[in-house]
């Protein structure tokens, strides 16, 4: 198979969906690699990296969708690259459907067979090519909402450990999975006061046991959060219900109830966002103001230490895609029920079902969608 990969467009995104490591383990299965020249300047790899293992590099983007039966990329396509995807081409790539209605529809009128990486699971009920994202963008959430809570950026002025004598940040994770565990982890160890709310018990056990001394458990019910909200200088937002938009935990209302400057930063934005106020920043214009508070939405937060992240999404996606491309998409979903999980738009279909509940639009199995 030819292996496409292409220079993110996304503003700010430094990332590259193949590594010049993953690169030569795709050809050293038998496949062809082409890469857009650039595409890996922004992680550290340049192009004569990817020709030292055996990959063409092609001018233009334009040049590896021709090129490319399979196109491997981290961002959702942008516009311009949805338009050039043609019917059975492979997309294999971040593409958070749910609350994004435009990508959707050009997704479906592409004719593409696209595979989002944040769907895609594990034996143990996890989402394995989304976990190391979340695991960088939770380790930045509490640097970043530190910074925004620094006056001259419109915040409450408030050190995240304090000093003797003065009080610490007080932070509220909602939502105690990949990005909230490490949220916590990292706003703990700068010595803030940080409580984690989820709605699994069974997940709040496992923090407890693990993670006792270093910050607190609470059930998210909507006593516990409004009362959390209300107390926090920072309130970090890192919910998902896979697949799905994310479901709005903060209203508008309830920022009246917030300490005047305090720092919201809403990781699960790229779902859609649990605070009602949220809409998505950019790495250039990161952060914005409602009712006295400062909210941080950047949906591509990995994207800012490019290095690392490219790294660590490629050790996870490099299995996947030499399945895909040793066996075609088809063949490898059909063997393996957690990339089939994956597929979410086939040959003119959404093929996954929360993706068409959330945009009330109708959806096949992904199931079904291997026997179209
Ligand atoms: N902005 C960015 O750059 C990035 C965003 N993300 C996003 O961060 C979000 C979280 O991802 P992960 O931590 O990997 O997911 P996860 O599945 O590991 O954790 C989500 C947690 O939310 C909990 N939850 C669900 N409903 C809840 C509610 N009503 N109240 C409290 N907790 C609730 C679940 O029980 C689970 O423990 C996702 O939307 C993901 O796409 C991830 C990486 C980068
Ligand atoms: C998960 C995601 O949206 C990102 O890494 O940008
Ligand atoms: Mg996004």
């Amino acid at each position: 198979m030819k292996v496409g990969c292409i220079r993110e467009i996304k503003a700010q995104e430094f990332r590259v969906g193949l590594t010049p490591g993953a690169a030569q383990e795709v050809i050293a299965n038998g496949h062809d690699v082409v890469i857009e020249a650039g595409a890996g300047v922004g992680s550290g790899y340049p192009d004569d990296d990817y020709r030292a293992v055996g990959a063409q590099i092609a001018p233009t983007a334009q040049a590896v969708f021709d090129l490319a039966e399979m196109i491997v990329k981290v961002k959702e396509p942008q516009p311009a690259e949805r338009a050039m995807l043609r019917p059975g081409q492979v997309l294999f790539a971040y593409l958070h459907l749910a609350p994004d209605r435009a990508q959707t529809e050009d997704l479906i009128k592409s004719g593409a067979t696209c595979i989002a990486f944040e769907t895609v699971t594990d034996a143990n009920r996890g989402l394995p090519l989304l976990a190391p994202m979340s695991e960088v963008a939770g380790k930045l959430a509490p640097q970043m909402g530190a910074w925004t809570l620094q006056k001259a950026n419109g915040g409450r002025g408030v050190l995240m450990g304090g000093v003797p004598g003065v009080s610490p940040a007080r932070v509220a994770v909602i939502g105690g999975g990949v990005v909230g565990t490490n949220a916590a982890r990292v706003a703990a160890g700068m010595g803030a006061d940080v409580v984690v709310l989820d709605r699994s018990v069974a997940r709040l056990r496992y923090l407890d046991e693990v993670y006792a001394g270093q910050f607190r458990t609470l059930y998210s019910s909507s006593a516990n959060l409004a009362e959390q909200i209300a107390s926090a200088d920072m309130v970090i937002g890192a919910v998902l219900i896979p697949g799905a938009a994310a479901p709005k935990l903060v209203t508008r209302a309830m920022l009246a109830t917030m300490k005047p400057g305090a720092a919201i930063v809403d990781v699960a934005i790229d779902q859609g966002g649990c605070f009602e106020t949220s809409h998505a920043t950019t790495h250039q214009d990161p952060i914005f103001e409602v009712d006295g508070i400062l909210h941080y939405c950047v949906a591509n937060m990995p994207g800012a230490v490019a290095r690392t992240s490219t790294q660590a999404l490629g050790n996870a996606t490099l299995p996947f895609v030499v399945a895909l491309a040793n066996k075609g998409w088809r063949q490898a979903c059909r063997d393996d029920a957690h990339l089939r999980a994956g597929l979410n738009v086939h040959a003119g279909q959404i093929t996954c079902p929360p993706v068409g509940e959330a945009l009330g639009l109708p959806a096949i199995t992904p199931e079904a969608a291997l026997e179209l």
